[in-house]
């Protein structure tokens, strides 16, 4: 029997079901379940949830210490590229800046970016005590952290979300709290856990974090349904917030192990962008926030966006640009892998000049009581 679309098309008898891939863990096949099933709704195909290893999942080692930005992706993009399965579904945070040949991302509404802290008794991060244990295995959580708590005793953790939760949380817990995302305990429907939404001028989260990547092979579009469906999908404010932020680490060279948290808002027809780029020990950073207009639309609808993302674009290269002519790269190793410096070299010397701006704004909301807890 052929089926409707919610496009109006028919779907001819005997289309193949699309082949959704995922990682294994909770999270990602909790995500990849969203979109699947909007998938479904849209392109009125039957869909099938591949699940792809990577070896993120594999190996066991500290996450910081692996050093591969994109360990979680590359089976996913190479599945794709192989036709084992239609759609791949990342978080985008893990999806290395670099354009992947043949690959074309869209993204969805984004949940709430934000980290959060998961403590016994409804801790904070001002409210644990001198000294307490805190695990993350994140160098952009842990500098943030221990800029505004030097006494905090951050822990390098890994591990999927249970597991995080179950070292702070759990019977046998061996730590005062941990630091996770908003948006994977969103979706795995554990907010439930959550003691503290951290204030974003605390800390910055990650580019792009709590927005999902759906990625297809580029030639894929030459279908319209599924072309159409993915139109649907994409949500221009995400989009644009998640270029500006992509875009300043591309810039900086940074890759999701290094101490940067990027945070950008698209709201009355401007895109407002704020960078930190942190020391590892928490004893210096460096912020940076610009914002530009929204080009009005002129021309075909494509033309109109493509002006659109290049002002996201233009706008992370404009703040990455700032921290680099403030010392981002002296102060912080922004590589992957490889030796520091090859960045220095180009940078020159040029002394920081706005360096510890934004630890003391954070210390003296401390010293006066503790900063507005973002309900979401
Ligand atoms: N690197 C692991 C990862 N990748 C995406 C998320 C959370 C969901 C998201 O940011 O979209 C997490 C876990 C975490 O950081 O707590």
């Amino acid at each position: 029997m052929p089926k409707w679309g919610e496009t109006g098309t028919v779907t001819p008898a005997g289309t193949p079901p699309l082949r959704v891939g995922t990682r294994g863990s909770a999270l990602a096949t909790t995500q990849t379940g969203h979109v699947a099933r909007r998938l479904e709704e849209l392109t009125g195909r039957d869909v099938e949830i591949v699940r792809i290893r990577t070896d993120g999942d594999v190996l066991t080692g500290s996450l910081a210490q692996m050093g591969g930005t994109g360990v979680f992706v590359t089976a996913l993009r190479e599945a794709l590229l192989d036709g084992r399965c239609d759609v791949a579904v990342h978080s985008l945070k893990d999806l290395p800046t670099g354009q992947a040949p043949g690959l074309t991302v869209v993204t969805p509404e984004r949940e709430n970016p934000r980290d959060v802290l998961c403590a016994r008794h409804g801790l904070t991060v001002t409210t644990l005590r001198r000294g307490a244990r805190v695990g993350t295995g994140s160098p952009r959580r842990a500098a943030q952290l221990r800029s505004v708590r030097p006494d905090l005793d951050v822990v390098d953790i890994r591990g999927n979300v249970d597991t995080r939760l179950a070292r702070a949380l759990g019977p046998d817990a061996d730590l005062d709290a941990v630091v996770l995302a908003y948006a994977g305990l969103a979706r795995l429907d554990r907010l439930d856990a959550v003691s503290e939404v951290i204030d974003t001028a605390i800390m910055a989260p990650a580019a792009g974090q709590g927005a999902l990547a759906v990625e297809v092979r580029t030639s894929s579009l030459d279908d319209p349904v599924l072309a159409r469906a993915l139109r649907d999908l994409d949500h221009e404010p995400t989009r644009l917030a998640v270029l500006a932020e992509r875009s300043l680490l591309a810039r900086l060279e940074a890759g999701c192990a290094a101490p940067v948290g990027a945070h950008a808002l698209v709201e009355d027809d401007e895109i407002v962008l704020t960078a930190v780029v942190a020391r590892v020990d928490g004893a210096e950073q460096l912020t940076h926030s610009a914002r530009v207009a929204l080009p009005a639309g002129t021309g075909s609808p494509a033309a109109a966006r493509a002006a659109r993302d290049d002002a996201a674009r233009g706008l992370g290269t404009r703040v990455a640009d700032a921290l680099l002519a403030d010392g981002a790269a002296r102060l912080a190793p922004l590589r992957e892998t490889g030796p520091e410096g090859s960045r220095e070299a180009r940078a020159g010397s040029a002394a920081p000049t706005s360096s510890t701006r934004a630890v003391e704004t954070a210390r003296e909301q401390l010293r006066d009581g503790g900063y507005r807890g973002e309900a979401g």
